[in-house]
């Protein structure tokens, strides 16, 4: 008999079936509500949880359901639990609400904690900031508070916190590697067991993901080290250890630990079976990340093949995928028999659980196999016309003509000054345009109405941008929810969720679309608006893509064929828009691709060919395109520096890269590389309302220009405007243009 239960999840999503958390979160910072009701409704919120995981099947007694403890970030929850107080914040330390909020969000003086991607997902957690001084203590209770809190609810429950390898990892410090404040900070752990033993707790999940990852600069023993210390001073302080290091796969990094653990929590879908045999396993084989129904037979078979001190379990906390497919009924009988998100992910875990346990299957086995059968066979996962086009792809498909050449055609085609300006393609979505939007998707204004009001809103932005006189001007995306579902909605092969919310961060969630079968465009859809804008002024007008990879990342991905099929697929789609923008006149045209780092396998290993298909997936998308048509790309919201080689590659005739946050930190990375083609590095963060001033652009615009070549720089901010106001939009740019023309002459 183990002693793990039989099965677990190893999270659950936070944000709330309905984003009660959001909207929780959102009261309290608009001082809505006080903090006591926020205490209130968080609580009620964990609570609603926990029933429904018990209601699906997960044993209320046993340590088999996962604690929640965070209300913006878990990585936040243990800056806050052992007190790492960020060394620029010192003197501003409060308590409760307020010094979490500081962190999580910060305030008119200062910043919050940076925000990076969680791995290789699109969660974003809040970045550790520590030096040589930095000393641990457990300034915050949380943790045990909600254990006892579900405790006296009726639920014994296993909390998680992010073990010290991985913390320490992600962490950033001045001064110190991050690894050497481990002495101080692994005792925590220990007494943090402690209490959570004195309040009635078992079982302590520790999550260990970095384990599975190549992080520049730790080496995979530093990291065991460190995470086994953690494990037993968990021990030490009396709880047992489920060490939890999904996102990737262990080949015998995590089995190393095996004698300092109570239990280990493999993702048995990336990786292979593990060699332990002593340990008990949580078997990761329900996916934790993606949406698809879980193969059953196949799932229990590896159960099976695992050895007998075996539990069932998740491959990752399901934070990442939606609540639930219940309020989907848009979605149609069939896709949805396809699927399964967190509530059903959990329903597959008992399942399997229980067929473990009495060697016998229920009738759900026979549903996912029907469930199966329909998907493989259904109309729209395999379309053939899709399949011969991508099967009779040319060997220079993806080969423009040298840059040289092009470069020349392209001046003469459309020629700009030195230092050419422009912005990144989205303008302020105001409130009204998603007034508008809502009245027309609830059929309470007409596809005219609708149309006009999105016109009178290119106008305004193509009106604003001739003032200002910026050189290359875009029509400011405001037909366009967001750039990925706006693709998805207009391309074969996806679906769209009514409320399929996942966090991305704090209070943020958004709403993949599912990527189901194989991928072509219909008719063209983003012509008409960049045609409209272009016949209201003699300025070039960009076309705006969003491009296949950055397409791939934000959605719910196909699992029944390789990435890279999936991604040529969509590189076609983009293609023929590529081309009818073409044919309408377009010179320009920009083809995003803000996630082409997200993806990046966490082994250095996987990593080259992953940036060979994607890159030639863009490369496939734009390959076609007319050499006098210069095509951008665009990068944002990661560190580039390790993979310039790869933008190199894109071969992309301009590249605008966000710069400023960092403060041009990537070109001389550029720099350093060699770079022959155009090269935009952001002179402005658009991530904040303030408005930078002219001295400020021009500091930023002489770092780009001491490193790159004058004829190669472009000037424009770090990303799209669509989360600003219009007032800060127009004098932010005003102090790009002015510097600009000092810049020039
Ligand atoms: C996250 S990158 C955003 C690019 C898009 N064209 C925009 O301007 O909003
Ligand atoms: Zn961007």
């Amino acid at each position: 008999m183990t002693l793990f239960p039989n099965g677990t999840i190893l999270g659950y999503p936070r944000i709330g079936p309905d984003r009660e958390l959001k909207r929780a979160l959102e009261a309290n910072w608009r001082g809505r509500i006080d903090d006591a009701e926020f205490a209130r409704r968080t609580s009620e919120l964990r609570l609603a949880d926990l029933q429904r995981l018990v209601e699906l099947g997960l044993s209320p007694d046993d340590a088999s359901l996962p604690l929640e403890t965070a209300h913006y970030d878990h990585v936040l929850d243990a800056t806050l639990t052992f007190g790492a107080v960020p060394p620029r914040l010192r003197d501003a330390v409060t308590h409760g609400l307020a010094w979490e909020w500081l962190l999580a969000r910060g305030d008119v003086d200062r910043a919050p904690l940076e925000m990076t991607k969680w791995f290789d997902t699109n969660y974003h957690y809040l970045v550790p900031e520590l030096d040589a001084e930095t000393t641990f203590s457990l300034a915050d209770t949380r943790i045990v508070d909600r254990f006892i809190e579900a405790r006296a609810a009726g639920f014994h429950t296993r909390p998680a916190v992010v073990g010290p390898a991985t913390y320490l990892a992600l962490a950033k410090a001045e001064g110190v590697r991050t690894t050497e404040l481990a002495d101080r900070l692994v005792p925590l752990y220990r007494e943090l067991a402690e209490r959570l033993a004195a309040a009635g707790a078992t079982w302590l999940q520790l999550d260990e993901p970095a384990l599975v990852a190549d992080l520049e600069g730790f080496t995979p023993v530093e990291l065991q080290g460190i995470a086994r210390s953690g494990a037993r001073a968990v021990r030490e302080g009396g709880l047992k250890v489920l060490l939890a290091a999904g996102y990737g796969e262990s080949s015998g990094r995590v089995e190393a630990l095996a004698s300092d653990v109570d239990a280990i929590a493999f993702d048995l879908v990336r990786g292979g079976l593990p060699a332990v045999t002593d340990t008990p396993l949580v078997a990761g084989v329900v996916h934790g990340r993606n949406v698809w129904r879980t193969d059953l037979d196949k799932a229990l078979e590896t159960l099976r093949a695992s050895g007998s001190d075996v539990s069932v379990g998740t491959t990752t906390p399901l934070l990442h995928v939606p609540h639930t497919l219940e309020p989907e009924s848009d979605l149609g009988d069939e896709l949805r028999s396809w699927l399964a998100f967190a509530d059903e992910k959990v329903a597959e875990v008992v399942t399997l659980a229980d067929a473990l346990r009495t060697g016998t299957t229920s009738p759900a086995f026979d549903e996912a196999r029907a469930a199966l059968g329909s998907r493989a066979a259904a109309e729209g996962v395999r379309d053939g016309s899709v399949r011969e086009r991508v099967a009779s792809l040319q060997a220079d498909a993806r080969t423009r003509l040298p840059y040289d050449q092009r470069a020349q055609l392209q001046r003469q085609k459309t020629p700009l000054p030195a230092l050419p300006t422009t912005t990144i393609g989205s303008f302020p979505q105001t409130g009204d345009i998603r007034l508008a939007r809502a009245a027309h998707a609830k059929g309470e204004s007409s596809d005219e109405q609708y149309r006009e009001a999105l016109q009178a809103e290119v106008r305004r932005v193509i009106d604003l941008q001739s003032d200002l006189e910026l050189d290359v001007l875009v029509h400011g995306e405001p037909e366009r929810n967001d750039m990925v579902q706006y693709f998805a909605e207009n391309f074969n092969g996806f679906s769209v969720t009514k409320r399929g919310w996942v966090q991305s961060y704090g209070s943020r969630a958004t709403r993949p679309s599912i990527l189901w079968g194989d991928v072509s465009r219909p008719k063209p859809f983003t012509v008409e608006w960049i045609s409209y804008a272009q016949s209201l002024t003699e300025k070039p007008v960009k076309g705006m893509l969003t491009g296949p990879v950055t397409i791939l990342a934000w959605s719910f991905v196909r699992d029944d064929q390789p990435l890279a099929d999936t991604a040529d697929q969509v590189a076609l789609a983009l293609a023929d828009e590529i081309a009818d923008l073409e044919a309408a006149g377009t010179s320009i045209i920009q083809v995003d691709e803000p996630a082409l780092r997200e993806l990046l396998p966490l082994r250095a290993s996987d990593r080259a060919a992953y940036l060979d298909w994607s890159v030639g997936s863009f490369r496939l998308a734009t390959g076609q395109a007319a050499p006098e048509t210069q095509i951008h790309t665009h990068l944002c919201y990661s560190e580039f520096n390790t993979i310039i080689d790869a933008i190199d590659g894109l071969d992309a005739d301009v590249t605008s890269i966000e710069a400023a946050r960092s403060k041009m930190e990537v070109v001389e990375a550029i720099a350093a590389h060699g770079y022959s083609r155009g090269i935009g590095p952001g002179v402005y963060d658009i991530h904040s309302p303030r408005v930078p001033s002219t001295d400020e652009v021009s500091e930023l615009i002489g770092i780009a220009a001491a490193n790159i070549p004058e004829q190669l720089l472009w000037i424009n901010p770090d990303c799209g405007l669509k989360t600003r106001g219009y007032e800060e939009t127009s004098e932010s740019l005003r102090s790009l243009v002015d510097a600009t023309r000092l810049a020039r002459g």
